[in-house]
């Protein structure tokens, strides 16, 4: 194993090994001044800290089976979306479920989730203390009612009914996770997380300034520019694999293209270079969050389907792909394993995981007893293969 002679330029550590030959180049930002990196006959390994996903949904029961080897082979924890069908409206139920994920676990996993609590009209302040308490429970979800999947029992009037629970997070230093969309259908579905932002998040931050909020799973140029315009230890943003990869065409490319549909649904090309930008830039307010979000094919490909994407198997690659892309491998590791526990004010994983430069296939399907989940990329190439513990 031969250690290139700019590693000492970048944080991220970067190796070569053999395989068949392949030049390849990217700008050194950290240099300021474009130069290029001939690796006739080796090829490109990155070691970096082990990543966290700081938005996933690992659903239950048979679900939860199927899926939780894809994050849990990769990631060291996660945030675990709290919106099952009940909610997970208590700390009592964020314990059980937490339970069943170890559970679900493969044998040998070290695999940590960190669970949320759903906000609804009706969470007490007590339960924010529970919550605090309990060691298990990390975050706040905040879903507006009807805004997502199972988003039916969210909030309806958060400076009315939920402020109380809000000031007791700010005093428990509870971080509040925002979907960050409004709902009213007045309003077009490409805007609703602009106006969420003028609507609610700045007056909410206006009137609790010590509150932590992460804003989700951003699409916008208007969401960057607004985490930007905020205080670095108080509110940040997570950033999907699919929001940096992808535009609006992607919906409809060649035919309707259901695996693509997520929520907040894909947007227009420049929102998606001013996210790119975002994270590329080496700020700390943006992280990892994959928002994987499985569903059965026939709930995807069906007159009504689904939002989500299920994107674990291949959420590292891209993200690999689009840090080369911007020419930004050195700022990767940050936005993978950094930023993410220091906004959470947790240790960083001291493991470490290999991302090699390996084109690989993209199952076209997992077939499951509950049925086939389609992942993103299913059946593609991608280049960048992340390997298990190092
Ligand atoms: N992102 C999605 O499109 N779907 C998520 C919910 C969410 O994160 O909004 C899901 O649970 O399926
Ligand atoms: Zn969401
Ligand atoms: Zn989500």
């Amino acid at each position: 194993m031969i250690t290139l002679a700019f590693i000492k330029e970048l944080p991220t550590m970067i190796k070569t090994s053999i395989i068949p030959p392949k030049a390849w180049a990217f700008p050194n930002r950290n240099v300021g001044r474009p130069f290029h990196v001939k690796s006739r006959g080796v090829k490109m390994e990155l070691s970096v800290t082990q990543p966290d996903d700081w938005h996933l949904h690992l659903r239950d029961g048979d679900l939860l089976r199927a899926v939780v080897s894809h994050s849990a082979n990769h990631f060291g924890r996660a945030i675990v979306m709290p919106n099952l069908k009940p909610p997970v409206t208590t700390t009592t139920a964020a314990m059980a479920y937490r339970e069943s994920i170890l559970k679900a676990l493969p044998e040998n996993s070290d695999f940590t989730p960190l669970m949320t609590l759903y906000l609804t009209d009706k969470t007490s302040p007590e339960e924010i203390k529970l919550a605090k308490r309990s060691g298990v429970v990390f975050a706040v979800k905040l879903y507006p009612a009807g805004a997502t999947t199972n988003s039916q029992d969210g909030v309806t009037d958060l400076f009315g009914k939920c402020l109380p629970v809000i000031e007791e997070m700010v005093e428990q230093n509870m971080p509040l996770l925002v979907h960050g969309e409004v709902t009213d259908p007045a309003v077009d579905i490409f805007d609703r997380e602009k106006v969420f932002i003028d609507t609610v998040l700045k007056p909410l931050i206006k009137k609790l300034p010590q509150l932590k909020v992460v804003m989700e799973h951003i699409t916008t140029l208007d969401a960057v520019k607004f985490i930007e315009s905020c205080s670095e230890g108080s509110i940040a943003a997570t950033v999907t694999p699919q929001h940096l990869l992808l535009n609006r065409n992607s919906l409809f490319e060649g035919g309707l293209q259901p695996h693509n549909y997520c929520l907040p649904v894909l947007k227009r090309e420049i929102h998606r270079q001013a996210i790119v930008s975002a994270v590329t830039s080496g700020s700390k307010q943006f992280f990892l969050g994959t928002d994987s979000a499985p569903h059965e094919r026939s709930r995807k490909e069906c007159p009504c389907g689904c939002a989500g994407i299920y994107n674990a198997p291949v959420a590292l690659a891209v993200y690999a792909k689009v840090f080369e892309e911007a020419g930004a491998l050195d700022k990767l590791e940050a936005f993978m394993s950094f930023n993410g526990p220091d906004f959470y004010g947790l240790p960083r994983n001291t493991s470490k995981i290999k991302l090699i430069k390996n084109q690989w296939k993209v199952p076209e399907s997992y077939t499951f007893a509950c049925g086939d989940i389609i992942p993103m990329f299913a059946g593609q190439t991608l280049e960048w293969l992340p390997s298990a513990n190092v």
